[in-house]
């Protein structure tokens, strides 16, 4: 994809001030994308094991540095309520340090029309299962930050405070404060009880990298955060980062975007899978920690032995075609269960025929969906993935 090396003023701006701000830039330079908003490319021949871009800590947007801490956020506030409240606060401040970082950011109608959260309903109701429940799933953590961050700081509108969210969404790194002693009353509660919740932090001119599957991946330590080519480019080649093994329809609903070819993708099955359940079979997957998160991988080549169905789908599957004592026998592992094989994939093909079906005519509902031509091709293009998928499921099952 050809990209302009000279993306704009405002860029050249920031990169002078981020140069001046702890950010070393080596190598590389952002450029404009038609399809993909900014990124990176090789300014010149790159060698694996090069280093890209170092971010000195203390120019980190992150929970413990002291303006943030200034505004003593309510202990459950979340660390994404507080960065995003924090540059909501400065938004309009002429003299804000983040002022010259902010105007490279996509703007509010760039996430109307990329993001999902701000679909209308007739599109968010064509996503597919997976994609709609972590689009649930958001709708929750930023409604649950809203209420919070509305109650401590009510000059914040709730539309400014959705747009630094989901600049926060889209643009964080995770980062584990390698720079603060481990019992630091600075840091958001006890090491050991990290999660990944608690591990934001926005890194100056690394947020201009794009993602793939295969990337560079990004590291930190107590001084900063730093960017390595994980191979040889040629200059003008884009280079990406790994933002970490997500689906399609999970980059679809957080970043706005999916990948042509994506080896960590997968599809969920459990709103084929679910609704077969009794509530006593419920209730046994319940106790066994097999309920929900059943998955399909896309075909492997013939040759491999891998099959595209998850040990958590083998084993719902044993319990809705077998007697329980084969399903035991598969989940303590005592039986790894293949002579049960051919009578599980015939179930599952049978299910995968009937959403190969239904994906037809939801496929059907998006052509004939009127405007929207960014997010209708985009449904498309997720549909027909989605397809092939099941279908080469079903021919490799046997079906
Ligand atoms: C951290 S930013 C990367 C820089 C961004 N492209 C920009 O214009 O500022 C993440 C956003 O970039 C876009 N993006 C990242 N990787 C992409 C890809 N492989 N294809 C299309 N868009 C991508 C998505 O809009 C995502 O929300």
């Amino acid at each position: 994809m050809a990209a302009a090396l000279d993306p704009g003023e405002e860029h050249t701006r920031f990169i002078e001030w981020a140069q001046s701000n702890g950010v070393t830039i080596d190598g590389v330079a952002p450029a404009k994308f038609v399809d993909r908003g900014m990124g990176i490319v090789a300014a010149k021949d790159l060698k694996k094991g090069d280093r890209l871009v170092h971010v000195r800590n203390g120019s980190l947007i992150q929970v413990t540095q002291p303006s943030i801490l200034a505004l003593k956020f309510l202990p459950k506030t979340s660390i994404h309520a507080r960065i995003a409240a924090y540059l909501a606060l400065s938004y309009d401040d002429k003299s804000s340090r983040n002022r010259l970082w902010q105007e490279i950011w996509p703007s509010q109608e760039d996430f109307k029309s990329i993001l999902p959260i701000h679909w209308p309903k007739e599109l968010q109701d064509l996503l597919p299962n997976a994609a709609n429940v972590v689009l649930k799933n958001q709708r929750a953590n930023l409604e649950r930050d809203w209420l919070a961050i509305n109650s401590q700081f009510p000059s914040i509108t709730k539309q400014l405070l959705t747009y630094t969210w989901l600049i926060v969404n889209t643009r964080t790194f995770y980062w584990e404060y390698p720079d603060l002693p481990k019992a630091s009353p600075r840091l958001p509660k006890k090491r050991s009880q990290f999660t990944v919740d608690d591990c934001y932090a926005m890194c100056p001119f690394m947020d201009y990298f794009n993602h793939t599957d295969v990337g560079c991946d990004p590291t930190s330590d107590a001084k900063g955060y730093s960017v390595t080519a994980d191979r040889d480019y040629k200059a003008g080649e884009e280079v990406y980062v790994s933002y970490g093994s997500h689906t399609n329809d999970f980059l679809l609903v957080e970043y706005g975007f999916i990948l042509d070819s994506n080896k960590c993708d997968s599809i969920a099955l459990d709103h084929l899978i679910l609704p077969q359940l009794s509530s006593s079979q419920t209730q046994v997957l319940k106790e066994d920690g097999f309920y929900g998160n059943y998955t399909l991988s896309p075909a492997v080549s013939a040759s491999s032995s891998t099959t595209p169905i998850c040990h958590r789908t083998q084993a719902v599957l044993r319990l809705l075609t077998l007697p329980g004592r084969r399903y035991s026998a598969f989940i303590s592992g005592t039986d790894e269960g293949l002579a049960d094989q051919g009578r599980v994939n015939e179930y599952l093909v049978s299910l995968l025929i009937k959403y190969s079906r239904q994906i037809m005519e939801i496929r059907e509902e998006v052509e004939a969906l009127k405007g929207y031509k960014d997010q209708k091709d985009t449904l498309l293009k997720r549909w027909k993935q989605i397809d092939v998928i099941v279908k080469a499921a079903v021919k490799e099952l046997g079906g």
